[in-house]
């Protein structure tokens, strides 16, 4: 068991000099691997075992805790949700329960993602594998807003992979099963990314009868014969639908407590990011590029009703003074280390001389306007 660590809110301070060459099939892009899975699946376990197996083959992950109601973080996280957002605090600040607290901490963190990217992406060189741990329950992140937020975040700039965690003892009932299958299918359609499910607890029983009841749909229609509950007719129903499903998905047996099965399970997840590199980035892309689109339009919509409101509709929009000083803050570069305040002097004279040249040219204007309008009036009288 790895022992718990300090870890820290911004730094990624494991993973360097490790002399380990990134493994990645796509070259200088860590793989983020969301591990999800129903309560008591076994999600923190997985993420303990698969943190010490990488970091005895010398491939240390990047490790993000996003569960802010968990007591003990039992591996060596480089981001905790925790030290962002108290989750007891938020819960009573705003008079909430357990879940309602958990939804609203990860909400906040959301608001601070974008961080987080910029750490991931610093990091981006040396590590291989990005590990996310997500909270116990399993809709605050896959049907929350900010689970869509972050996961969109991730797949947009990294390849992205889900990781569906099963508790394999307690999926011998088929219509458990089939309750997890059902739940795996609506996050695979949902999050649109490669998916794998891990059947864990292998120590206690093998996974083999899932893998069966995945590929024999005969084998898995005698495996109901025994249940009697009308709930076993929906599930006989349930399972000539989820055909397709199984076909595409990949799954592994491990087992988090022994760490069976964690070599095959990463020979998966490089298959998963060869699979996102083909089929999934090229939509990703697509949606990076519609959101900053939607993003300028936004920014150029505020500017023109500001123009507007300023200057009464008199100046067209799209004057040359308007993209003089659009692209000036749009081309604004982050300055050197040291020479922050000299750069700030600099672009805050800069900005004046536009904003005098540009009052100037207003005047300019409004006085040709109205020396046009006298001499329309003089001609007519
Ligand atoms: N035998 C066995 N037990 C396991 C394995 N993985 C996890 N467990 C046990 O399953 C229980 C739940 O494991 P957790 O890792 O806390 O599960 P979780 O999904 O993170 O739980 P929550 O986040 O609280 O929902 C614990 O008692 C673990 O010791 C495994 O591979 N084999």
């Amino acid at each position: 068991m790895a022992a718990p660590n300090k870890h820290e809110n911004v730094e990624c301070s494991l993973n360097t000099d490790n002399g380990a060459a990134p493994h990645s099939p796509i070259v200088n892009k860590p793989t983020c691997i969301i591990v999800l899975g129903m309560a008591g699946s076994g999600k923190t376990s997985f993420v303990q075992r698969l943190t010490h197996h990488l970091h005895a083959k010398k491939i240390p992950p990047y490790v993000i805790n996003l569960d802010p109601a968990v007591l003990d973080v039992p591996f060596p996280a480089n981001i905790d949700i925790r030290d962002t957002v108290n989750y007891k605090e938020v819960m009573k600040h705003y008079s909430l329960g357990p879940n309602g607290g958990i939804v609203t901490s990860l909400n906040l963190f959301a608001t601070r993602f974008d961080q987080v990217m910029n750490f991931i992406e610093s990091k981006s060189k040396e590590c291989t594998y990005v590990v996310l741990d997500t909270p116990g329950q399993i809709e605050v992140f896959t049907w929350s807003a900010s689970g869509t937020i972050i996961t969109e975040a991730l797949a947009s700039s990294f390849p992205t992979v889900i990781v569906y965690v099963l508790d394999t003892p307690r999926s011998v009932n088929p219509v458990t099963f089939m309750s997890n299958m059902l739940y795996a299918c609506s996050i695979l359609y949902k999050t649109k990314l490669p998916f794998l499910i891990v059947m864990n607890k292998i120590d206690i029983i093998s996974h083999s009868f899932a893998q069966e009841w995945m590929t024999d749909f005969e084998a898995f229609q005698n495996a109901l014969e025994h249940e009697t509950s009308y709930v076993s007719n929906l599930t006989r129903s349930m399972s000539l639908v989820l055909d397709e499903f199984y076909m595409t998905i990949k799954s592994v047996g491990v087992s988090a407590t022994t760490g069976e099965g964690f070599d095959e399970f990463l020979s998966k997840i490089d298959d998963a990011t060869v699979e996102y590199d083909k089929e999934y980035r090229p939509m990703y892309e697509k949606l990076r590029s519609e959101k900053t689109h939607k993003e300028e339009a936004e920014k150029q919509k505020q500017r023109e009703s500001f123009y507007k409101d300023h200057f009464g509709g008199d100046i067209p929009v799209k004057s040359d003074l308007l993209e003089s000083v659009s692209t000036r803050v749009v081309l604004e570069q982050p300055t050197e280390e040291g020479s922050d305040e000299e750069e700030l002097t600099q672009n805050t004279d800069d900005a004046n001389t536009l904003e005098e040249e540009s009052f100037r040219r207003y005047l300019d204007a409004r006085r040709q306007q109205q020396s046009k309008k006298v001499i329309k009036k003089d001609s007519q009288s």
